[in-house]
């Protein structure tokens, strides 16, 4: 099979790839694992080719497999060998070893690609969301212990933790920052890893590097539901549509905050620049093209995340060419008719955000409390 991971034995993986572990849904362990994309075999003989291939060396976009997911009974087989400690330690042991694991996968492709791609991403716990220092020390120790050159550590860009953000790039820690919902936020996080790679003191920054996790079809989600209870033919007309437009013009702050004096002097010291990567990229209103989130976000130095469905769809039918910011003007147009219909951007940004924490401390939770039921009935583990 051309996709999949690890490459298989003898695979020459030229690849494109990175993976994160996150908490959402019910799976432990589940987030975000990367498409690896191998060019040819061993033998040097070539294997399919398929539009991701093209994604990655046409147009320069990573495309990263979007659904890791490590089966309960892994858990459950730990906490009975575990011992007596409690179950969020043996929670977070696991959780380090299996980035550890996974990291070793993945570092060829770090190697190969310069410390572009490869990475694995571990999320501090999302119930530090509104914890400035407790978030510093979590990324810190995460580091720390994982000791890996291609992980990143997962932060929320909660406000809170814009100042950890800026914090742990300034301690030579690649971070992936995740829950992004609004323009003002994505600037925010900009300034923290400018900051932060300037605060650093670092002679050599280019292994400091970066990932805005910029979420896409849940502001559909919500603006739809807001554009319906206008119920304006005008508003109707402008449901599916807010998304992709606030990403095009993400794209063009990425673009704006990553030029002049100030990048280029962190240039001059290797910085490399925090890449675009969209999240959220599955469609969840069966009415859209099932390549929403992906086809009109294609630009160079970006990662699109793909869940299973949005990664079949794309490689059935998706089309390759540089889209992002191919209607700037379109984007700028939907963007304040949104606002002129009385859509509050920062409140959307805000009602998202806290949603996505929320969910995430909800998994988080639920999965803690499910493997302390287990310990339990099982009287092997303490409290
Ligand atoms: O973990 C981040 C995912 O990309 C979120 O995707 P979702 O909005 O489909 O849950």
């Amino acid at each position: 099979m051309f996709l999949g991971f690890p490459a298989k034995p003898g695979f020459n993986s030229k690849l494109v790839s990175s993976s994160c572990f996150s908490f959402k849904n019910d799976h432990p362990s589940k987030g975000s694992f990367v498409v690896v994309c191998s060019l040819a075999d061993g033998n040097g003989s070539s294997v399919k080719r398929t539009t991701l291939h093209d994604l990655y060396e046409k147009e320069g976009q990573s495309p990263w497999y979007d659904n890791l997911c490590r089966p309960v009974t892994d858990l459950l087989l730990l906490i009975e060998n575990g011992g007596t400690c409690a179950v969020w330690k043996r929670y977070w042991e696991l959780v380090v070893k299996d980035i550890q694991d996974a990291s070793k996968l993945f570092e060829l492709i770090y190697d190969q690609t310069d410390g572009g791609d490869g990475y694995v991403s571990v999320e501090v716990s999302p119930r530090l969301a509104d914890d400035t220092e407790g978030t510093i020390v979590a990324a810190k120790y995460l580091h720390k212990v994982v000791d890996r050159p291609n992980v990143y550590i997962k932060i929320p860009a909660t406000a809170p933790c814009i100042p950890s953000i800026k914090e742990v790039i300034a301690k030579g820690i690649s971070v992936n920052v995740t829950l992004i919902f609004s323009l003002a936020r994505y600037e925010a996080v900009i300034d923290a890893y400018l900051d932060g790679l300037e605060a650093s003191g670092l002679t050599d920054l280019s292994r400091v590097t970066s990932v805005a996790s910029f979420f896409v079809s849940r502001v559909d989600t919500l603006i739809d539901k807001m554009l319906e209870k206008i119920g304006t033919p005008e508003a109707l007309d402008l449901r599916g549509k807010a998304a992709v437009a606030q990403a095009a013009l993400a794209y063009q702050l990425y673009q704006k905050k990553f030029s002049g004096p100030r990048w280029e002097a962190l240039v001059k010291k290797g910085a490399k620049k925090q890449r675009l990567l969209w999240a959220s990229t599955s469609v969840k209103n069966p009415a859209y093209p099932d390549t929403l989130y992906v086809a009109p976000l294609i630009g160079p130095n970006t990662v699109s995340t793909m869940p299973d469905q949005a990664l079949l769809a794309f490689i059935d039918h998706g089309t390759v060419s540089r889209t992002i910011d191919a209607n700037v003007s379109e984007a700028e147009g939907i963007y304040s008719a949104l606002e002129k219909l009385g859509i509050d951007w920062a409140y959307v940004g805000s009602q998202l955000e806290d949603e996505g924490v929320e969910s995430f401390k909800k998994s988080f939770d639920s999965l803690l409390d499910t493997l302390q039921e287990k310990a339990n009935s099982l009287k092997l583990i303490s409290m």
